[in-house]
């Protein structure tokens, strides 16, 4: 079973625009929705389309905790989440002609009794893999994020910042950042796909076994034992980005905990963040019949 853990989950509130944002102007909009959000809930909500076992975990409070709480058994995704007394964050999407603006709050603050729950809930799970994803509350720092991936014989994949990254100290089977987050966990700027390949390689020097980067238009990467495997871009409509590097993650799980190869991970990791692309906000797509040939998804090795 995959368990992840959201340290700071929020509610996802899309607006799409009929036209662009003016400053001074009241924008107006009937085409709005509210999802359960956060990278590891959205993980949980791929797996479960993808017929993989889950459970979500993480913090929560407030009305807007409720809400998500609520939303997740209505949507059949086994939770089990950590009250505090803080507020759940709402970050917001607005979708207007030509861009895509994203505001996410910072979140509330976690104490140390919550941080010994969380621990005690993923073990009472007794889960294979436990997923850490999305940025850290105050209260949260990589020294809790070591302790999780110490805690129990499961294999940890972290999905978080490149700072935070940077300071884990633990050993990891897998992590996922973006171009940015790359750049950002080794000390550099990642402009092309060279870059990009020699930041994964570093990346798993530091105790990541796998490293699988989402490059954007540049497709994906992921840095094994053996070699870096590089595969393009789908050519799909994009609605919007939101979610993109969750469904990549729970793709490439999905086919590992099946025992699959690296290529065919990276394949319908590609596929499923391709799927999630077309769709709005986080709301989650149908995910079968994924394109996952070899023709159709080329992979160079390097
Ligand atoms: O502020 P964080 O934790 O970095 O990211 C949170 C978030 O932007 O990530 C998900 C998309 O990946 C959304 O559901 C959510 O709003």
């Amino acid at each position: 079973m995959i368990l992840t853990v959201t340290p700071n989950p929020a509610v996802d509130h899309t607006l799409q625009l009929e036209s662009d944002l003016v400053s001074d102007t009241v924008a107006r909009t009937d085409t709005t929705r509210l999802d359960p959000g956060g990278k590891g809930i959205n993980v949980s909500e791929f797996l479960v389309e993808l017929d993989v076992e889950t459970v979500a975990t993480g913090f929560v409070g407030g009305f807007l905790g409720q809400f998500l709480r609520e939303e997740l058994t209505m949507r059949e995704i086994t939770n089990d989440f950590i009250e505090i007394s803080g507020h759940t964050r709402l970050n917001t999407t607005i979708l207007a002609p030509q861009s895509e603006y994203k505001i996410n709050q910072n979140g509330p603050t976690i104490a140390d009794s919550s941080t010994n729950r969380l621990i005690e809930t993923i073990k009472r799970h007794d889960p294979e893999i436990v997923v850490i994803a999305g940025s850290l509350p105050s209260g949260i720092n990589p020294r809790t994020i070591d302790q999780i991936a110490e805690a129990g014989t499961w294999e940890t994949v972290v999905d978080v910042a490149g700072d935070v990254l940077r300071d884990l100290q633990a050993e990891y089977a897998l992590c996922k950042p973006n171009r940015v987050e790359l750049g950002a966990a080794t000390g550099g700027t990642v402009d092309s796909l060279d870059d990009a390949i020699s930041a994964a390689r570093k990346l798993r020097k530091h105790g990541f076994k796998h490293v699988v980067a989402s490059l954007g238009k540049n497709g994906a990467i992921m840095a094994t034992p053996d070699a870096v495997l590089h595969i393009p871009a789908l050519d799909v409509d994009v609605i919007d980005t939101v979610g993109a590097g969750d469904a990549l993650l729970s793709g490439v799980l999905t086919e590992r905990q099946q025992g699959g190869s690296s290529e065919a991970a990276l394949r319908t990791g590609v596929a499923v963040a391709s799927r999630v692309i077309s769709v709005s906000g986080t709301s989650v797509p149908p995910l079968d019949d994924l394109t996952t040939t070899a023709e159709e998804m080329p992979i160079t090795a390097y």
